[in-house]
């Protein structure tokens, strides 16, 4: 017997939705939309959205401990003063790379920022191949890079335990798994812990559960799934009312709700007909497990 819900709770149009956020302190989820260059601040109590314009591509945000957010922009990590809407550039990556850009990002469990980035799309998941690289921006701002090669850099997550690091690069179509030394964020000994079916599409963004599970979102799937990578087994499929589902992650009370984003570029006006609900942000209640909070970056 299951009692999962799905529903609409905000009709944002977002192009490209992604890296949903929650914050506790406010009830709201954060999120980007990428390709028409949003921030954007659901409050779940009032339902208002609030809405800060930057001057590129913004592909995540993440919580700062010392107040306000950080986002990657184009292929700057930029600090963002909430209040005022103003930019800082905190630090710039593959300088040499002019049509790349920043794409999934969030904080490991030390405070670090890790982000990827990849070449222009010219349309979804069309784009000059390996040209991404993983990255993080640690506290005191300086960036080291893990590697290159991606395609596209996406979903990430830690272990409960911060024993391993989970990584997406979507034209792998793996969820992959590498070793992960909390104290100096390094990574290694890199294997896939799941290969995507045929109809789950892409995977795309990714959140960890209170059970150490993975929840993946499958672009052009219209699904999260639920994987466990210890055993490489998928134990759960949870399909949504729209084909381009980009990422996931829990929030509400107690984490106890998962937010999903999804895009409406690279649709077809039949579709868009059919999916009306394209590109807003998707509550799914009554899964019966939890997630965790989001860290803060620590610089
Ligand atoms: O959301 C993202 O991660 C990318 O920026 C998007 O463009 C799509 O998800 C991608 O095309 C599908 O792989
Ligand atoms: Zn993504």
């Amino acid at each position: 017997m299951s009692s999962i819900k799905i529903e609409c709770v905000l009709l944002e149009n977002c192009r490209c939705g992604e890296s949903p956020v929650w914050e506790e302190a406010s009830n709201s989820l954060l999120f980007v939309d990428i390709p028409a260059k949003k921030v954007c601040r659901w409050d779940s109590l009032s339902k208002q959205v609030q809405r800060v314009t930057t001057d590129a591509s913004v592909s995540s945000v993440v919580l700062r401990q010392s107040g306000g957010y950080v986002t990657t922009i184009g292929t700057k990590f930029c600090a963002l003063n909430w209040e005022d809407q103003s930019t800082t550039v905190l630090a710039t990556v593959d300088k040499d790379k002019k049509n790349n850009r920043f794409n999934d990002g969030k904080v490991d469990p030390a405070g670090r920022y890790f982000a990827g980035t990849m070449a222009e799309e010219t349309a979804p998941a069309i784009l000059e191949r390996h040209q991404g690289s993983l990255y993080s921006l640690f506290p005191d701002h300086h960036v080291e890079k893990y590697f290159d090669q991606v395609d596209i850099s996406n979903g990430l997550d830690w272990s409960l335990d911060h024993k391993i690091f989970y990584y997406i690069d979507s034209l792998s179509y793996s969820v992959d798994a590498f070793d992960y030394e909390l104290q100096t964020g390094k990574i290694c000994n890199r294997r896939s812990v799941y290969r995507l079916e045929k109809e789950e599409q892409i995977p795309d963004g990714m959140c960890i559960d209170a059970d150490g599970k993975l929840w993946v979102a499958c672009y052009n799937g219209g699904r999260v799934i639920r994987l466990d990578p210890e055993t490489g087994k998928r134990l759960q499929t949870v399909k949504l009312p729209v084909d381009k589902t980009t990422s996931c992650c829990f929030g509400g009370k107690d984490y106890s709700e998962m937010y999903v984003t999804c895009a409406r570029d690279g649709m077809d006006p039949e579709g868009l007909i059919r999916q009306p609900k394209a590109g807003g942000i998707f509550k799914i209640t009554g899964l019966g497990v939890k997630g965790i909070p989001p860290y803060p970056y620590a610089g």
